[in-house]
């Protein structure tokens, strides 16, 4: 049994149909790729598993179970996490409250009761940004405040990480640790499905990857099988003579 299945989905704005008969997975254990060209769907998708958006058809199984009536924080309650392209944290507060914050709001009234598995300076650390665990959230680099956004999401201690353009605003160095970090999450029993257009960072940390391209999954597999296949390379590199050619950022 697959920790996430997304089965058959369809969203339609409109005339717009921005996902069309979608099915895909993520397992415990795996990082897992969404991705595809620009609205190609993917933040769609991760609408519909998180429960901002309500799908026109299809469902999504979370643990066994289907959550696709469940509201957002009820989601969260099961064991899901997500951090989204806009930045959310509090600005007015320090990156250690904002982390605490997320902790203690997620926790409600039984985190009152008992004790909690996430210390917040812990994960401060474990995501490199104690150094800055007393400035205020809205004077950090945008890189440091993408690793925030991960340690709010780490201090509800998710089964399944949902992570939207994780590495956006991270130097070289931010991206490969960041990349160990998600191998470490995985290897600690815990889900990855991310959307990155990071081409390196997705080819060398996830273990499965989804394709998208206008709302349907073209293509899913192991990172090799995903960069030769030719479907794959039409969609991004929009002409079929792609022999010679590398999926590109
Ligand atoms: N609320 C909305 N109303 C109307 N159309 C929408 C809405 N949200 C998304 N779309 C359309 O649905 C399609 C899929 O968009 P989506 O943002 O899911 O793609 P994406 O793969 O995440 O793109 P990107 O990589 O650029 O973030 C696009 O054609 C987009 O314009």
């Amino acid at each position: 049994m697959s920790l996430l299945e997304v089965d058959d989905v369809v969203v339609q704005f409109g005339g717009v149909t921005a996902v069309d008969h979608a099915s895909f997975v993520a397992e415990a254990g795996r990082v897992t790729g969404l991705i595809g060209p620009n609205g190609a769907g993917k933040t769609t998708c991760f609408n519909v598993i998180s429960g901002l958006q309500k799908p026109n058809r299809g469902r999504v199984v979370f643990d066994g179970r289907p959550v696709t009536r469940l509201s957002v924080p009820r989601r969260s309650r099961r064991g899901m996490g997500r951090t989204f392209q806009r930045l959310e944290a509090f600005g007015s507060l320090s990156v250690r409250e904002n982390v605490r914050v997320a902790r203690d709001i997620h926790g409600g009234f039984a985190g009152l009761l008992r004790p909690t598995a996430a210390d917040v300076d812990g994960l401060l650390e474990r995501v490199g940004i104690a150094a800055y665990a007393d400035e205020r959230a809205d004077s950090i680099p945008t890189g440091t405040a993408r690793l925030l956004e991960l340690a709010r999401c780490l201090a509800c201690d998710p089964q399944l990480l949902l992570l939207d353009e994780p590495s956006s605003g991270l130097d070289e160095t931010e991206t490969d640790a960041f990349g160990h970090l998600l191998a470490e999450l995985a290897a600690e029993g815990r889900g990855v499905l991310m959307v990155e257009h990071d081409m390196d960072l997705v080819m060398s940390v996830c273990d499965e990857i989804h394709v998208l391209d206008f709302g349907k999954v073209i293509a899913s597999g192991a990172p090799g099988a995903i960069r030769s296949n030719p479907d794959v390379q039409r969609a991004y590199l929009g002409y079929s003579d792609a022999d010679d050619q590398e999926l590109v950022r």
